[in-house]
């Protein structure tokens, strides 16, 4: 059977490939790919009134990319890249939206390409954080590769253009449709169990390709995060661990002609804010790729996966960027002349996107104070399932008489896990007044629901210009209908 065959396209100036004969593999070309046909463009193009006076906590940001794309002006305007938000509010649709930055998207790519410089590297944009098709184009065109954990994030990702030769196939269950599809299109498959490799073996053969296979080690490092986003430790499901590190590596052995055993891959999790951890995981890889280079194998390339957390208190403490990511795990990569994949989702996204939702009205039940809203745990449902705190802000000034209290920021959703913050200090708002859920770029509209038929929020982006555009139609009660057409 013939190894896949991988194309190749001119590296840009995204990571700049050392002469060797790895860079040769796509996987580490960053070129921007002629676009696949794509989707109709989503319509609507309303420009908003700019903003004559930069808002005042604005830096260039230029140079600074980890700073918040949404500031307030000292009257008291929420701003997103220059335009009032309160402006968008009034010019959309009546129900609670997601509204983005694409600049900051930019920017936080640029952040990561630039704390690159001087390796073989690839961005592999993990698609479940958010599967917006306009913002994967975006990512895509600006570089990135992409991370996938299903059969339709796979089409997904290859409908929006991303080349299949940067991607990288992720999961614990991938299915065997799905496997044969990603192993016809040349992507890359991380093997995480002895059942998937078997599963890997049989799409090859169906497929009749040679697959680039990673092992997903499970290197048993606490990421000290909350459990459910805790990956690479030893109690996950995700991942081999060490015990059987040598059945794996005789099966690839059996295997020559499905498949080629190109490197090693982990995720210790997610909201990681300590860089010493990635360090430690990749001290900890480095020494299985030794291993593993001792029994003859070309394993070259080293994914560290995702997982930098971001400011989501917006307390100005200083947290780790994605340079200091890439400058703590540097020297390990360069000490074995390895390609660095990484796997970055909320990173990339999160700050760049807020829920922007309007207040229904206030109630006190004697003990607390609600404020409540139209959007839920269904559009936004990382508070209620993580206990996560996103931090929540009025998008108009308040008249000055508005009394400051204690309120828990609540849905209309019947359950009492509906709340998008808890105990937040705020001016008593008028009703219809607008609220931010900010930071909710990622793992906030991909695991949105439409629990209680509160259908899936439309989605807007301020481009470069200014201007602001639907990148998603919202849900209506008639899409849901058309789910039991003809019955
Ligand atoms: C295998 C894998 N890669 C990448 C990611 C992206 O992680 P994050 O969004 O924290 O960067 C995840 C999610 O945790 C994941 O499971
Ligand atoms: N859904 C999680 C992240 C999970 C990452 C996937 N392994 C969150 O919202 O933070």
């Amino acid at each position: 059977m013939a190894a896949a065959q991988l194309s190749f396209h001119p590296p840009s100036s995204f990571s700049k490939p050392r002469t060797h004969p790895l860079t040769q593999n796509p996987l580490f070309q960053n070129s921007i790919q002629p676009s696949r046909p794509s989707l109709k463009p989503l319509v609507l193009k309303a420009v908003l009134s700019q903003n004559p006076s930069k808002p005042l906590t604005q830096d260039d940001p230029q140079t600074v990319p980890f700073k918040h794309c949404f500031t307030k002006s000292s009257d008291g305007f929420l701003y997103c890249e220059g335009l009032k938000v309160q402006d968008v509010m009034d010019s959309v649709e009546k129900r609670p939206f997601y509204l983005y930055s694409k600049p900051q998207i930019t920017r936080n790519v640029e952040a990561y390409k630039e704390a690159l410089e001087g390796l073989r590297s690839v961005i592999g944009y993990a698609i479940k954080a958010n599967n917006n098709y306009k913002v994967l184009e975006h990512l895509r065109q600006l570089g990135c590769g992409a991370v996938l954990v299903s059969g339709n994030e796979l089409r997904l990702a290859l409908r929006a253009g991303f080349d299949p030769t940067r991607c990288i196939f992720n999961g614990n269950g991938k299915l065997l449709d799905d496997l044969v599809l990603a192993a016809q299109e040349g992507v890359f498959i991380n093997v995480d169990s002895e059942f998937d490799l078997e599963n890997i073996i049989g799409a090859a053969r169906i497929a009749g390709k040679r697959v680039n296979v990673l092992l997903r080690i499970n290197p048993d490092v606490d990421p000290q995060v909350h459990p459910y986003v805790s990956t690479g430790n030893k109690n996950s499901k995700f991942g081999i661990r060490n015990e059987k590190l040598q059945w794996f590596l005789d099966e690839v052995k059996k295997h020559p002609d499905e498949l080629k055993l190109v490197g090693a891959h982990c995720h210790l999790g997610s909201t990681i804010t300590k860089v010493d951890i990635f360090r430690d995981a990749a001290v900890l890889m480095v020494d299985y790729i030794d291993k593993i280079r001792a029994q003859g194998f070309e394993v070259n390339y080293l994914n560290i996966g995702g997982g930098l957390g971001i400011d989501y208190y917006h307390s100005g403490a200083v947290l780790p960027t994605p340079k200091d990511l890439i400058n703590t795990v540097r020297e390990v990569v360069l000490s074995r002349d390895l390609n660095l994949i990484i796997e970055p989702g909320r990173s990339l996204i999160a700050n760049s996107c807020c829920l922007v939702n309007r207040v229904t009205g206030v109630k006190t039940n004697g003990t607390k104070n609600f404020i409540v809203i139209d959007g839920s745990m269904a559009e936004l449902i990382r508070p209620s399932l993580y206990d996560a705190y996103q931090h929540i802000e009025l998008v108009s000034p308040v008249p000055p008489e508005a009394e400051i209290s204690t309120f828990d920021v609540v849905g209309p959703v019947c359950e009492s896990a509906d709340f998008l913050g808890k105990e937040r200090e705020l001016p008593t708002p008028p009703k219809g007044a607008g609220l931010v859920v900010h930071d909710a770029g990622a793992y906030c509209m991909s695991m949105a629901s439409t629990y209680n038929l509160k259908m899936r929020p439309p989605e807007y982006w301020v481009e470069e210009d200014g201007s602001v555009s639907k990148i998603r139609h919202a849900e209506t009660f008639e899409d849901h209908m058309r789910f039991f057409e003809g019955l």
